[in-house]
């Protein structure tokens, strides 16, 4: 059994991952933990977030000696802030943890990027450069071997499963940057109250318009430019995204369908839905999986692409990558 700690456990992807490792027949859950200050410190998890108790009532124990804890664990979950994440992993890395990291620290393999997008100076360009970016259904071999996983975020996570097969292909005219809107519920925004989270509060709204650090991770990682709109939505959990791509010179509706079909044959989480097929919320919230739906008009493409942003989308993302990475049957406490 590897011991598992999970940093950021009262958080909802915490919570989500809570329940995965203590599924999980390989993982044992070692240490549950919150800031130093946390006003949730020594609470019970089952306590703060229902679903668990009776499960896991472990204690949600105050981060202080990063080092002691590193020493007695195996595999690191990290569901913490990106800052967070970037200030403490490198000490799990050097004790000899096996990192995943649900944050934006180590994803995009340039420091002017966090400058640019997080608003901080990375410092540890040794570990970013080693870090594998966690898209699990495309980077099997390399997280196999990771030290450090860069678990994706949200809205990459959608938007590249849907665009990546038609890309890798050579069916999308790159000339016409691919256009992404999506959807997101507001636990995309995490658990701490806000006005800009509060459920009551939002409406349906684009934020983050030409400026969202999702953009340049999606275009990085997809080797092609985008243009990446997110929205916020009042209902829970779910992104939808919607993305409409020009097709090469004489691509027809068949080839976008052969395309999607092989890059998942053999991948049960991603489920390609068939030619004018819409993906939905609804059969993907509270589940690991990812729905594509697509339709094929003279020279264009319109892709749908459904996840949970907290399973999918972060924390079911993270258990296939820690499947990957140890040799463990992919579906795994996901399914
Ligand atoms: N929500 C989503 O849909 C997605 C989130 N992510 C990423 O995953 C990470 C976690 O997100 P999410 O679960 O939504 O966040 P939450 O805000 O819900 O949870 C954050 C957690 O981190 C803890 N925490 C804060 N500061 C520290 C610290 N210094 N040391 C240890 N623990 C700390 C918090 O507890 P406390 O403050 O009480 O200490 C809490 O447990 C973020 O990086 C986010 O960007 C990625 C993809 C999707
Ligand atoms: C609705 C909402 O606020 N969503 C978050 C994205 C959550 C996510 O994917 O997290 P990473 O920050 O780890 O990339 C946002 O737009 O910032």
């Amino acid at each position: 059994m590897l011991k598992t700690v999970i940093v950021g456990a009262s958080g909802y992807t915490g919570a989500e991952l809570t329940k995965m490792v203590f599924l999980h027949p390989e993982l044992e859950l070692s240490g549950l933990y919150v800031s130093e200050n946390s006003v949730d410190a020594n609470k019970s998890i089952g306590d703060l977030h229902g679903a668990l108790k009776g499960l896991v009532d472990l204690p949600l124990q105050p981060l202080k000696d990063v080092s002691t804890v590193a020493k007695a664990a195996d595999v690191v979950l990290l569901a913490t802030a990106h800052e967070v994440s970037h200030n403490i992993a490198p000490t799990f890395l050097s004790e000899g943890c096996k990192v995943f990291d649900l944050s934006g620290a180590f994803r995009v393999q340039s420091d002017s990027f966090y400058t640019d997008y997080y608003g901080f100076e990375h410092q540890y360009s040794e570990w970013l450069e080693k870090a594998v970016y966690g898209l699990a259904e495309w980077n099997e071999a390399d997280i196999a071997k990771a030290d450090l996983v860069a678990v994706p975020g949200c809205y990459p996570t959608a938007s590249q499963l849907a665009l990546k097969p038609l890309l890798d292909a050579g069916l999308i005219d790159t000339q016409q940057w691919p256009v992404i809107n999506a959807v997101s519920g507001v636990s995309g925004a995490g658990r701490k109250a806000s006005m800009t989270n509060s459920l009551c509060e939002v409406s349906l709204h684009a934020y983050g318009v030409f400026t969202h650090r999702h953009q340049p991770e999606i275009s990085t990682h997809l080797g092609c430019d985008v243009i990446f709109t997110p929205h916020l939505g009042n209902f829970k959990r779910g992104i939808l995204a919607t993305i409409t791509a020009k097709l090469a010179e004489g691509v027809s509706e068949t080839q976008v369908t052969e395309a999607l079909e092989k890059a998942y044959e053999n991948k049960t989480l991603v489920r390609p839905l068939g030619s004018g097929q819409s993906a939905k919320l609804q059969s993907v919230q509270n589940t690991g999986f990812c729905d594509i739906g697509w339709s094929v008009k003279g020279q264009h493409v319109i892709l749908t692409s459904a996840i949970d942003n907290l399973l999918k989308g972060a924390a079911s993302q993270a258990m296939q990558c820690i499947n990957i990475r140890f040799g463990f049957s992919p579906l795994t406490a996901i399914v």
